[in-house]
């Protein structure tokens, strides 16, 4: 099944954190790594596994970087029916009540649309000892990859 992992970033941390998780994957899958923001929505495709990587910013809000592109979905409204995903989301503990708002909002909007979210919803803490990469390869390598549906 091929693997299509976006990233929404501000300041690169999510991209790293995409890389490591794009580089644990690709030994078992065609993995696609995608900047949210040079990602069109039109191009989901429901066949694919998609992960969602998202920082946090502002107050709970998406990094700009992924601004445009939920903007497209909340225009379009795709039907995202049979499309499975997995959050992988950046925060700050600091921030208290908005904490890894962003990768939750990506969820909330995916499924909005009909997408089914599977695996553990990961929420990196800048605050903790532990790098972002680190974390996200040991998340991907818990990851069940669902098998395709046949259409
Ligand atoms: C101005 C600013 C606002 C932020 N707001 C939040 C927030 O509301 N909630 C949160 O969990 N983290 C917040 N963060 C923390 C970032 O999400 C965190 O540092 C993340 O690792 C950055 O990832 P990025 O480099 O991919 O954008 C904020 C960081 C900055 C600089």
């Amino acid at each position: 099944m091929r693997v299509v992992i976006l990233f929404g970033t501000e300041m690169g941390t999510a991209e790293r954190a995409a890389e490591a998780v794009a580089d644990v994957l690709a030994a078992s899958h065609d993995v696609a790594v995608y900047d949210m923001s040079d990602f069109d929505a039109d191009d989901l495709d429901t066949r694919d596994f998609h992960i969602l990587v998202c920082s946090t910013y502002g107050t709970g809000e998406l990094p700009t970087g992924a601004e445009p592109f939920f903007a497209q979905l909340d225009d379009r409204l795709p039907d995202l029916s049979g499309l499975r995903f997995a959050v992988f989301g950046l925060g700050d503990i600091v921030y208290d009540t908005t904490f890894n708002r962003g990768g939750e909002i990506c969820a909330e909007k995916f499924t909005a649309l009909g997408a089914e979210q599977v695996g553990a919803h990961a929420r990196h803490d800048a605050s903790s000892s532990e790098r972002p990469q680190d974390m996200a390869r040991e998340w991907a390598r818990a990851l069940e990859i669902p098998a395709p549906t046949s259409v």
